[in-house]
């Protein structure tokens, strides 16, 4: 058998009909090997349904059915244009019956917690943008089967981090992604089933670690992330005018970004492809042909000019004791375990005797209530909107080129890495 290859095509890259077209041209370059292709929801489609979720609990019906209505518009507009105006064609059909298995479920009061029917919810904007692209591609030739993720990515009931059953789903994958019937499969990146079939979500932009999981299921020869930039630069372009490319990136340093909060690549992306050294290749869609770069192995370390990662919309929040005990190890573990319950993100932590200080991600709902909790045992004081930025391979030059004057609230330097929180810019 050939070797598999794994394509992920991110929320870009299927934002309109006109991209959809071009990631057909691309697939059609490779279209005699054999493809698992990865698809996340067209852009802005997850945070619109995260909206319309948000309004359905609310009760806002009104709010709901107008934000509805726009992403069922826009659906069906650029899939009527990809098949040339057919209203008669297979695929307008399928996506009606998705928006009816949709919007069926408003026609209740929710019933169950936020992080359930999130996935209910937000998991169909990988159910309509793989439909398109399914019969896009089959429409012009290039003949695909369409494999749902969630029969073949078996996860645990963690709602919103789904964790995925890697023994059972590898059977499933196995059977599910059968190359001896065919050479080109797509599925959703993003979305799980449990065992008894219900939809769960792995985490937003969760797709790059579907391609990655995927792949290591099935042995894949490589994974390519089709984006739009030209690999992975030494920060985020539209953030930082001077960024430049990277060429070769160790996965020990992709781990490393992704986990500061590099929003090139998911965190949880690395780790299936690094345990069976798998190269993960990020390429621009938009010149197919140039070299991207290349996040694999490496037995000598690659010298890397220094990166800027920013995490925008961070929160400081510091913990003393009511009874002024030290903040030592049985306080600390009852911290990290409050944290833990309420799945807070932690990006930074800093101790000293009567205080803790930790920044994490503005979750307002999980933060609300964990805040609540804190409130019982410790005086808690908190900043919002923050910012962290973390700069690896630093030099004094460079921190002072991007610190200056700011006011920084904490900071942490390694021989590596230095990492500060500041108000927003
Ligand atoms: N270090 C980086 N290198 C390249 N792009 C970066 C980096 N950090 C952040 N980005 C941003 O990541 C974006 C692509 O990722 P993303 O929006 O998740 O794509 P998609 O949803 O299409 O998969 C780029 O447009 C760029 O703004
Ligand atoms: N659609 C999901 C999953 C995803 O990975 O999207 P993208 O590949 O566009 O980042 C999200 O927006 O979170």
């Amino acid at each position: 058998m050939k070797p598999i290859r794994v394509f992920k095509f991110g929320g870009a890259s299927v934002k309109s009909a006109g991209a959809i077209r071009n990631l057909a041209n691309i697939v059609k370059r490779f279209s005699a090997e054999n493809l698992v292709i990865v698809v996340s929801a067209m852009a802005k489609t997850t945070n619109a349904l995260e909206e319309v979720l948000m309004h359905w609990m609310n009760a806002d019906l009104t709010a709901m059915n107008t934000k509805l209505k726009e992403i069922k518009q826009f659906h069906l507009n650029e899939a009527l244009d990809l098949v040339e105006g057919d209203s008669n064609h297979l695929l307008i059909a399928e996506l009606q019956t998705l928006f009816n298995q949709l919007e069926t479920q408003f026609g209740q009061a929710p019933t169950k917690g936020y992080d359930f029917h999130y996935d209910q919810v937000v998991s169909f904007g990988e159910l309509f943008s793989t439909r398109i692209v399914s019969h896009y591609l089959n429409f012009i030739g290039i003949a695909n089967t369409l494999v749902d993720a969630r029969r073949c990515l078996r996860s645990d009931t963690s709602y919103r981090e789904g964790v995925i059953d890697e023994s059972t789903s590898r059977l499933l994958c196995q059977r599910e992604f059968d190359f001896s019937s065919a050479n080109i499969f797509l599925t959703q990146g993003f979305i799980a089933g449990t065992e008894v079939g219900t939809t769960t979500t792995l985490g937003r932009e969760g797709s790059d670690y579907t391609a990655a999981i995927l792949a290591n299921l099935l042995d894949a020869q490589d994974v390519t992330i089709w984006k739009d930039v030209a690999g992975v630069l030494s920060a985020d372009p539209k953030i930082f005018s001077n960024a430049v490319k990277l060429n070769i990136v160790s996965y020990q340093e992709a781990i490393e970004l992704a986990y500061c909060g590099a929003q090139i690549i998911h965190p949880k992306t690395i780790k299936p492809i690094q345990n069976k050294k798998i190269p993960l290749y990020v390429k621009s869609f938009m010149e197919p042909d140039a070299q991207g770069t290349i996040i694999a192995h490496s037995d000598t370390p690659v010298k890397l000019p220094p990166v800027l990662v920013l995490k925008r919309n961070q929160v400081l929040i510091t913990l003393s004791p009511r009874d002024f005990s030290f903040v030592i190890e049985d306080c600390l573990s009852k911290i990290f375990a409050l944290l833990y319950k309420h799945r807070i993100k932690v990006n930074m932590v800093h101790n000293s005797a009567i205080n803790f200080t930790v920044c994490v991600d503005n979750d307002k709902l999980r933060l609300g209530d964990a805040l609540e909790e804190m409130k019982h045992e410790f005086a808690v004081r908190y900043n919002s909107n923050l910012e962290l930025l973390t700069i690896r391979h630093y030099t004094p030059e460079i921190i002072g080129d991007f610190i200056g004057n700011r006011v920084v609230y904490l900071q942490q330097r390694t021989r590596s890495t230095a990492r500060f929180v500041m108000d927003a810019s």
